[in-house]
């Protein structure tokens, strides 16, 4: 046995001898040059070779990490992630081998477990955990399997890739972390990030999500946690629109932290310093874009929870050079929109019905402001002009009513819809909703149940003649401004209800309300889909607006009956490639279409919605050699 172990021992050196000439006049190697290996150091066959330097490592970029021998996860000091092409596959920060044994210890003595009452209020039960953290495995070891359980059990698992699953996971995001997913930029990448873009291990990607993790849902900045939301929208756009699970890349630019907390945490995995501001912010973000339409030019680029002070001037700044469109403006607006066609369609209204609504939208940040320009821009599409279209709305933010008092604090996108009632000024919620006796109440202030039972009520008594639209559009379900059981409860079962995060039907006075996702799940993986296929290279909002128009027209005649404003989640995948041709048919008309698309938009819709669902990716075992004719597979 010694001496078949010595045999083994020598070929291993032998090998080892030859690598090492290999690497001679390679850049690792000079960097090493004048390291000498004791070859006297006795060694059992098997053990790996601990005194060789990692410049013999064989595997290089995504196969190091996924190399257990050699694989160092969070701990790869900076130096080796530049020669061995893994800067940008791991996050910014480079920890220590006794951080990440604390990190896995402190799951191995105290298993998740989330108490029941902050489960109640945030959503995510330890139920909810468990099944996530098994996802996550699944797809880190066999995507397809994972796409695969995931579109046969959509309904039940999007909470738990999506909200609100993944507020929780983006919170707690540097305990959870086992292995990397997507690509991390960050401020002191500056100058290097066109590089580090080839270190991705795809030649080819279609989507890109971004976050700077600046607003994560409405937890607030989450930093390089914020990563979990890019993620979760990936697994949406392979999930829902078929892209291809290899072509998809997930990304956040570590710009900073201003959540001290974080930046403490000795686990935390991004810079620990504040955010960048400014110039030099915008420097990042303009480096980072042009890398990756260098290397990905035909990509749809989707920017997702960048905090209102920056998502409407990136989105104005690249949307007419790249195919690039901001989620939580354009998309959220888009769902939002097709759900009040929605409600119009579940009261027996018709679209023109619109501007006749009164809307109070409560939150005025990027999200607030995107959904009622669009419902604004409905309005007018029904010939009204857009001053009295803006006439309909009345807006709240954390100091109340905005009205024009507020003069030169106004934003230019707030300014058309503040109110010229002056008098009004910072007007608490529930005398607006008195006074204006709005028809719908919507809530994008993240600021948690401010639909409480008085806020509902009062809604009902001033709607006599229409039931009250009231959809809670907050994520995740902790920031939601009120359950769908409140809602119903408290509108003696009047309320059209629709909710960002996902909410139970409710049984009321022997009846059972269906309720909706007011999500923007429903709008950016078609409307991502139509641009990357149609090849448009820009997402316009007309666009957007043909997506919102056609949703509601897939709802059923029984749903609408049970009150639902949205189709089916089950039924997605028809939902995004129905949104996607929609988006090429509207982007046909700005004569934007281009390639293969072209031709089909010419040839009809049935022949272009066919061409569109063949596109999308289906989780099958493709061969992955090629088999003698005659050999079944
Ligand atoms: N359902 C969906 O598809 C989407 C939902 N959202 C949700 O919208 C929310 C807001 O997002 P952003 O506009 O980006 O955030 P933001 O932080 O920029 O804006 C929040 C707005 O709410 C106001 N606000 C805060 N506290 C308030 C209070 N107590 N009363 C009244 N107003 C208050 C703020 O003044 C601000 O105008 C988040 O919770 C996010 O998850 C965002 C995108 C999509
Ligand atoms: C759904 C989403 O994009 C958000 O809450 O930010
Ligand atoms: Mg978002």
């Amino acid at each position: 046995m010694a001496f078949f172990g010595h045999l083994a021992f020598s070929a291993a050196h032998k090998k080892t001898a030859s690598n090492l000439l290999r690497c001679l006049g390679s850049p690792c190697f000079q960097a090493y040059r004048g390291y000498s290996v004791d070859e006297d150091t006795p060694r059992t066959p098997y053990e790996p070779p601990a005194h060789v330097p990692s410049w013999v490592v064989r595997s290089k970029g995504d196969a190091l990490l996924h190399d257990a021998w050699y694989n160092k996860g969070s701990a790869f000091p900076m130096a080796e992630r530049d020669r061995l092409g893994i800067r940008g596959l791991v996050p910014p920060r480079a920890v220590t081998l006794d951080i990440q044994a604390k990190r896995f210890m402190e799951e191995y003595d105290h298993p998740r477990i989330i108490p029941p009452e902050q489960a109640k209020m945030g959503g995510v039960t330890s139920e909810m955990a468990r099944k996530w953290s098994l996802l996550q495995a699944l797809q880190d070891r066999n995507e397809t399997l994972f796409y695969r359980v995931l579109l046969d059990h959509f309904v039940e698992m999007a909470p738990i890739i999506y909200t609100p699953t993944v507020g929780w996971v983006c919170l707690n995001y540097h305990r959870l972390y086992r292995r990397p997913r997507g690509m991390f930029f960050s401020a002191e990448d500056k100058g290097e990030m066109a590089a580090m873009a080839w270190n991705w291990p795809q030649m080819n990607v279609s989507a890109i999500v971004v976050t700077d993790g600046s607003r994560i849902l409405g937890l607030g900045d989450l930093g390089v946690n914020g990563l979990g939301i890019p993620v979760g929208k990936v697994d949406l756009y392979c999930a829902a629109a078929g892209f291809t699970p290899s072509r998809v890349l997930p990304v956040v630019l570590d710009v900073g932290t201003n959540n001290e907390e974080l930046r403490n945490d000795p686990m935390y995995l991004g810079l620990k310093r504040p955010r960048i501001s400014g110039q030099e912010y915008y420097e990042l973000v303009d480096e980072f874009v042009s890398a990756m339409m260098a290397r990905w030019p035909n990509a749809v680029l989707q920017f997702e929870d960048f905090s209102t002070n920056h998502a409407l001037t990136l989105l104005e700044r690249y949307r007419n050079h790249y195919m690039v469109f901001n989620d939580d403006i354009q998309g959220t607006a888009a769902s939002a929109l097709a759900g009040m066609y929605g409600a119009l369609r579940v009261l027996g209204l018709r679209p023109a019905d619109l501007a006749k609504q009164r809307i109070l939208c409560v939150g005025a940040g990027s999200a607030g402001m995107g959904v009622v320009k669009m419902i604004s821009m409905g309005m007018q599409t029904q010939g009204v002009s857009e001053e009295v279209a803006n006439s309909n709305f009345w807006l709240c933010d954390h100091q109340g009513l905005v009205s024009q008092a507020r003069n030169d604090d106004l934003a230019d996108h707030v300014k058309p819809f503040a109110r010229k009632e002056t008098q009004f000024e910072g007007q608490g919620l529930l005398d607006v909703i008195k006074r204006v006796r709005p028809t719908i109440l919507l809530g994008l202030a993240g600021a948690g149940r401010l639909f409480n039972e008085s806020v509902l009520r009062t809604m009902n008594e001033v709607c006599p003649d229409q039931r009250p639209i009231i959809f809670p559009m907050s994520n995740p379900i902790s920031k939601m401004e009120c359950t769908s059981e409140e809602a119903i409860k408290f509108t003696d079962g009047r309320a059209i209800f629709a909710s960002g995060s996902p909410q139970p039907d409710v049984p009321h006075g022997g009846k059972m309300y269906r309720v909706g996702q007011a999500n923007n799940m429903y709008i950016f993986p078609g409307v991502a889909l139509g641009a990357y296929v149609g090849e448009t290279r820009i997402i316009t909002d007309l666009m957007l607006m043909k997506a919102a128009e056609a949703l509601p027209q897939m709802i059923n005649e029984e749903d609408l009956k049970a009150g639902l404003v949205y189709p089916r989640l089950s039924d997605i995948r028809e939902i995004s490639a129905k949104v996607a041709m929609e988006v090429i048919k509207a982007a046909g008309t700005q004569g934007i279409v281009r390639g293969k698309a072209k031709e089909k938009l010419e040839r009809g819709e049935e022949i272009l919605l066919k061409w569109i669902k063949g596109n999308m990716y289906q989780p099958h075992y493709a061969s992955l050699v090629q088999l003698p004719v005659g050999v079944a597979e």
